[in-house]
């Protein structure tokens, strides 16, 4: 059970863990604080917070749980609002895409309070933002990823794992480093990946009449090139390195594709294809929920 909840950024994940924690009792007191006060005010007509504050340093106040919901490369700023006004009993955590930077960020702004930061990354979301698009449902049966270093207190990782296990979630536990490699494969490159070919599309002449006949397929690849555009830039930024690395790779499969299809060579095509085919039908069999 959590007294006091301040979130930070009460946008579609903050609020999602508030709606989350307040339908099932898990929680006293929900506390907002964002950027734009249109955003908050719906928070509270939503009944995704109690109240709003109009500074970091007054939400954080007398809060036993800090959650920082706001985009990666705003964690820094936010971190060093709060850091004066955290109580001795409080921990802090976040749910930011990327783990190394936030965690950079939370040593240099919390000095000797890093202890009680749990760095955590919920693998549930959609391309909607904001308090509106919240969910009370949003991580029921979802995996958290938290990634505690070892100066992290195992008291503050057990307060944050508690929280997530009561909304539903499944956590599980890992490097920082491998976190950030593993999640540019799976997610910060098919986002990069989406948004560039409906960029390149979107500027052909006959842009139009391609997205009138998109079908299924075309919609299944691009729905999440209507994401935050802020929130993206944050992430591809902050995990530069391995998505940089992944993209090479990625290009090079492209140009053997290229060459496959100027020899004409339907062979390479249908063992790449077979290939992909397996290993995607191994990922999500039937029955998945998908
Ligand atoms: N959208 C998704 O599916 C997922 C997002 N995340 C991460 O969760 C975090 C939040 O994302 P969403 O909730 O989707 O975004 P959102 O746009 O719905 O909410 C973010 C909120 O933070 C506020 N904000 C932005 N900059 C701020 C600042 N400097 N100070 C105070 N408030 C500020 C915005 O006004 C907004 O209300 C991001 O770090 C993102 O990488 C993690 C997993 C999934
Ligand atoms: O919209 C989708 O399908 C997503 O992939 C949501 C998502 C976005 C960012 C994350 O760090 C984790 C999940």
């Amino acid at each position: 059970m959590i007294d006091k909840l301040a979130i930070i950024g009460v946008g579609l994940m903050g609020g999602s863990l508030a709606r989350a924690l307040r339908e099932r009792n898990e929680v006293g007191e929900i506390v907002g604080y964002g950027r734009t006060i249109a955003n908050l005010d719906e928070a509270i007509e939503l009944n995704v917070i109690d109240h709003a504050e109009t500074s970091i340093a007054a939400a954080v106040d007398g809060a036993d749980m800090i959650v920082l919901a706001v985009p990666v490369g705003a964690m820094r700023e936010v971190l060093d609002a709060a850091a004066p006004a955290i109580g001795s009993h409080a921990v802090v955590t976040d749910v930011g895409s990327v783990k190394q930077t936030v965690i950079d960020a939370a040593r240099a702004a919390l000095g000797p309070r890093f202890a009680s930061f749990v760095p955590g990354h919920p693998i549930a979301g959609t391309e909607q933002s904001g308090a509106r698009a919240a969910r009370g449902n949003l991580y029921e049966d979802r995996r958290v990823i938290l990634t505690p270093g070892p100066e992290t207190d195992p008291t503050a990782t057990g307060r944050v794992t508690a929280m997530w296990r009561a909304v539903g979630a499944e956590v599980v536990s890992m490097p920082a480093a491998d976190h950030d490699r593993v999640l540019a494969a799976s997610s910060h490159l098919p986002h990069a990946l989406a948004y560039a070919l409906v960029d390149m599309l979107v500027r052909l002449d006959d842009h139009r009449s391609i997205f009138e006949c998109a079908g299924g397929g075309f919609r299944d690849f691009t729905r999440i090139a209507a994401s935050d555009p802020v929130m993206w830039r944050d992430i591809c930024l902050a995990n530069r390195e391995p998505l940089l690395a992944l993209l090479e790779q990625y290009q090079e499969n492209l140009r053997l594709l290229g060459e496959a299809l100027e020899r004409a060579d339907g062979e390479w095509l249908r063992e790449t294809f077979a290939r992909a085919k397996r290993a995607r039908e191994g990922l999500h069999g039937p029955g998945d929920g998908e």
